[in-house]
């Protein structure tokens, strides 16, 4: 595919070629460009590139990684990033953790937050990141931090990039303008995108103040999972994810550039923008994708089935079918099980879970208390289940097809046990009472009755 796409500035000044539209498919080699012929035919690295442009590759896989996991792209743009550079100083990274980060010793117990409030301070995107949990090692490439995004205002004159991980952005309020270096994403709650390591951004709001979920993995890239018997359709289809055209800026402006490497923010001053991607191509960019278009596939006769069944992507880990992080949701679907308790059943799982709520009511937790915004954390070997309205209503309701509507949840599960952050534990959001919600599931057992 060759999408060919030149726009006219919008502001009419000095961000040039700005174009928005997206390629269709998953992992692709895609080929895009903002000017007309500015990507080389033929080989990746001519003598003189067109218009003057410097030939970058982008590397997110190691050289030599086997096809199915090599990932690169060539990138033509006004500068290097290297002519980008200047002296990095540390400075604060506010609520942002990074594995390992023992912070605190909580308790085992299952733990629920409330939304946290969107404060009216301003807030862009490197400065309203606050972690909930850690998880594995980032200096190892294996793990993840799950985090809330607090985001009160646009970044002006600012870029970042995550050396640490590929950001997979959940929101759920308020939508995001993702300016990256290879194009335009825009995503509004019930779309995600993933922006992989490396790659610069700048953040803009495009409807007032924005609060959604992070989930940075540190480990390998996000890919699809395998569908075994399903098939080749269903779940999450390729066609559906979407990755931007190339869009440039020629913009000249005292900037900063922050860095996220190794835990910690780093920051320097630089003359322009970095985000001077004339043309790319390659496999290895970042995409969005309609977590509405996902098409669940579940027990059409009886029980209910492993969540893997909702996995929308996965950052598989060296031990098969050990996954670094599944991202998993429980979207909109049919219940129509015979003779079964539908919702989740009571379970503990080596596996650690990170929930969180786009929209509606999550059917294991309909007592209240799982709200959109909200966080749960079922840990490592931590049992949890259906609280006791959602146990009655479903051990005694009469079992037609009913249709789960108007709710998204999702999980960030891992093969790590996460660590809650000090910022988490102290939150006015910890719900203190969440942890006894298996108590009010009473004894129903009577020996005499079969
Ligand atoms: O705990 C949860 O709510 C998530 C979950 C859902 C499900 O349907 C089965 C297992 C599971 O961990
Ligand atoms: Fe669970």
């Amino acid at each position: 595919m060759n999408v060919r796409n030149t726009a006219a500035a919008q502001d009419g000044t000095t961000r040039s070629a700005i174009a928005t539209g997206y390629m269709s498919g998953f992992g692709n080699g895609f080929e895009t460009e903002a000017l007309p012929g500015a990507l080389p035919l033929g080989r990746n690295s001519p003598q003189q590139c067109a218009y003057g442009l410097y030939a970058e590759q982008l590397s997110g896989s190691p050289f030599t990684a086997p096809r199915t996991t090599n990932e690169r792209s060539w990138l033509y743009r006004i500068r290097p990033t290297v002519a980008h550079w200047n002296t990095f100083r540390k400075v604060d990274t506010r609520l942002w953790r990074t594995a390992p980060a023992r912070e605190v010793d909580m308790p085992i117990a299952p733990l629920r937050w409330s939304p946290i409030p969107i404060p009216s301070e301003p807030l862009s995107f490197v400065e309203g990141v606050h972690s909930i949990t850690t998880a594995g090692d980032a200096g190892s490439q294996g793990g993840m931090g799950a985090h809330v995004y607090l985001i009160t205002r646009s970044m002006v004159d600012e870029y970042f990039y995550n050396a640490d991980g590929e950001m997979l952005f959940v929101p759920e309020q308020g939508s995001l303008r993702l300016w990256t270096e290879f194009g335009i994403i825009d995503i509004e709650p019930g779309e995600i995108a993933v922006i992989p390591r490396g790659v610069k951004i700048r953040v803009e709001l495009t409807n007032g103040p924005a609060r959604g979920y992070i989930c940075e993995n540190y480990g390998g890239a996000f890919t699809l999972p395998e569908r075994g018997p399903i098939g080749a359709n269903c779940l999450a289809n390729p066609r559906d994810f979407l990755t931007p055209v190339a869009a440039y800026e020629d913009h000249d402006a005292p900037s900063k550039m922050y860095v996220k490497w190794g835990g910690n923010l780093w920051a320097a001053d630089i003359a322009h923008s970095p985000l001077d991607v004339v043309a790319w191509h390659g496999n290895y960019a970042p995409y969005k994708y309609d977590l509405r278009r996902f098409s669940p596939v579940g027990p059409i006769l009886y029980d209910h089935a492993d969540p893997s069944i909702f996995t929308v992507l996965t950052s598989p880990s060296e031990t098969p079918g050990t996954a670094n992080i599944d991202f998993v949701i429980f979207s909109d679907r049919w219940l129509v099980a015979e003779n079964t308790f539908r919702p989740p059943w009571y379970h503990m799982n080596v596996m650690s879970e990170f929930m969180g709520l786009v929209y509606g009511v999550y059917d294991a937790k309909t007592g209240g208390g799982f709200v959109p915004g909200g966080i749960s954390l079922h840990n490592t070997m931590l049992p949890h289940g259906p609280d006791v309205a959602a146990f009655e209503k479903a051990s005694t309701v009469e079992l037609k097809p009913h249709k789960l509507e108007g709710t998204l949840a999702f999980m960030f599960e891992t093969r790590f046990p996460q660590q809650v952050t000090a910022f988490a534990a102290q939150s006015e959001a910890l719900q203190q009472d969440y942890g006894g919600y298996g108590h009010k599931l009473t004894k129903h057992f009577d020996p005499t009755k079969p």
